[in-house]
C-alpha cells in the first residue's frame, strides 16, 4: 500500500466526512437534499463542521507517523485533541453535535493508518492495541456520575449494558471491517450507490445508540437491522424495488424522528479506508 504522509492522510479523512454527508437518500441523517430528524443540522453545518476538524486531523495523522511504540499511550495522546476538537466543531456549528463520534473514531483510524504504514501490523490490529481496556476504564467512572452528568452512551451502558461507539472500537470496527469495507469493495455503481450500500450493510449488523436514544428503546434495534437487510436483499440501490425500500425507510426515520449518527460515522471510517485501499 502507498505510503502517505501527514497531509495527505487529514485530506483523505477529511473528504471522508464531505462524502459521508453528501450521499443520498440516508435514512434518519441529514444530506444535500434533506435534513431529515435533524432540524438544528444542514449539509452546510456538516461542511463547517468537516473543515474545523482539519488540524486536529492533521494532528493525528502526524502523531501515528511519528509514534514511537507504545500503543495504548497513542490512543492517550490523542484525548485531548479529541476534546478540544469538539470544542472546534461546536464553535463551527453554533453548538450543534455533528461529529462528535467521529471525533471521536475518524482520529483513532487515522492515526491507526498512519503508524501501520510503517509496521508489521493490521490497522485493525493497532486500533485494538491502542484501545484496549477503554470500555472498562471509561465505564468504571460512570458509577460516580451524576444522571444529569451521563452521557447518552453511559447511560445506555447503565441500563443495558451496551458499549456503544467504545465497544466498536475497542473490538476494532466490526462494522467497518466485515460489513462495510467488503461491501464498499466489491459493490458497483455511482459512488453514491457504492457508498449507499455500504451504509445498508453497516445498517444491517450494528448497534447505534443514537437511534436507540432516540427511539428510547433498544426494540427499535432489530427493526431498523431488517430494514436495511430487506434493502439489500431486494438488490439495494440497483432495483426500483430496493430503492422503494430505501425512500420509505427515509420516510419512516423523518416520521419517527430517528437518527442514525453513530451508523453515519462508521461510513465516514469505511469511505477512508476505502479512499486508503484506494477502492474510491
Ligand atoms: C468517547 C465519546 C465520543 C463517547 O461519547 P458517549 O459517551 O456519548 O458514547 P456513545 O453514545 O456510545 O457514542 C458517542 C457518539 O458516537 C457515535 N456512535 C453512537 N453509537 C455508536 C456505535 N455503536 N459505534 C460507533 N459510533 C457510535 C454517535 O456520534 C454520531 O452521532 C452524533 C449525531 O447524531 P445525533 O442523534 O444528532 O446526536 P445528538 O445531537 O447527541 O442527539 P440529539 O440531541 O440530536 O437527539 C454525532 O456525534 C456523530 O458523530 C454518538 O453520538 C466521548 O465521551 C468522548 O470522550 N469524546 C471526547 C473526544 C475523544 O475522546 N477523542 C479521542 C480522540 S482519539
Ligand atoms: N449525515 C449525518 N447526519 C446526521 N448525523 C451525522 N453524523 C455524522 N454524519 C451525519
Amino acid at each position: 500500500m502507498t505510503a502517505f504522509t501527514a497531509e495527505q492522510l487529514a485530506n483523505l479523512a477529511t473528504r471522508a466526512l464531505l462524502y459521508e454527508v453528501s450521499v443520498n437518500p440516508k435514512p434518519g441523517l441529514v444530506d444535500p437534499v434533506s435534513s431529515g430528524p435533524h432540524p438544528d443540522m444542514t449539509v452546510f453545518t456538516f461542511i463547517n463542521s468537516s473543515l474545523s476538524l482539519q488540524p486536529y486531523l492533521l494532528f493525528c495523522a502526524q502523531t501515528g507517523l511519528d509514534w514511537p511504540g507504545d500503543l495504548p499511550a497513542l490512543f492517550q495522546a490523542l484525548r485531548p485533541a479529541g476534546m478540544a476538537a469538539e470544542q472546534a466543531m461546536f464553535a463551527a456549528t453554533d453548538g450543534v453535535n455533528t461529529h462528535k463520534g467521529a471525533i471521536f473514531s475518524l482520529g483513532i483510524l487515522t492515526a491507526a493508518v498512519a503508524y501501520e504504514q510503517s509496521r508489521d501490523l493490521t490497522v485493525r490490529q493497532v486500533v485494538q492495541q491502542m484501545l484496549v481496556g477503554l470500555t472498562a476504564g471509561d465505564f468504571a467512572a460512570t458509577a460516580a456520575k451524576t444522571d444529569a452528568e451521563l452521557t447518552a452512551g453511559e447511560r445506555l451502558y447503565l441500563e443495558h449494558g451496551l458499549t456503544g461507539v467504545r465497544g466498536e472500537a475497542e473490538a476494532g470496527y466490526p462494522s467497518v471491517f466485515d460489513h462495510g469495507l467488503p461491501m464498499l469493495r466489491q459493490a458497483t455503481g455511482t459512488l453514491n450507490q457504492r457508498l449507499l450500500d455500504s451504509l445498508l450493510a453497516i445498517l444491517s449488523h450494528f448497534t447505534d445508540t443514537n437511534l436507540i436514544h432516540r427511539a428510547g428503546t433498544t426494540a427499535i434495534l432489530p427493526v431498523a437491522q431488517q430494514q436495511a437487510q430487506a434493502i439489500l436483499a431486494t438488490g439495494g440501490t440497483h432495483t426500483q424495488a430496493g430503492m422503494r425500500l430505501l425512500e420509505q425507510m427515509n420516510a419512516d426515520f423523518l416520521k419517527q424522528n430517528l437518527s442514525l449518527g453513530g451508523s453515519a460515522d462508521m461510513l465516514i471510517l469505511t469511505i477512508f479506508t476505502g479512499l486508503v485501499e484506494g477502492v474510491i
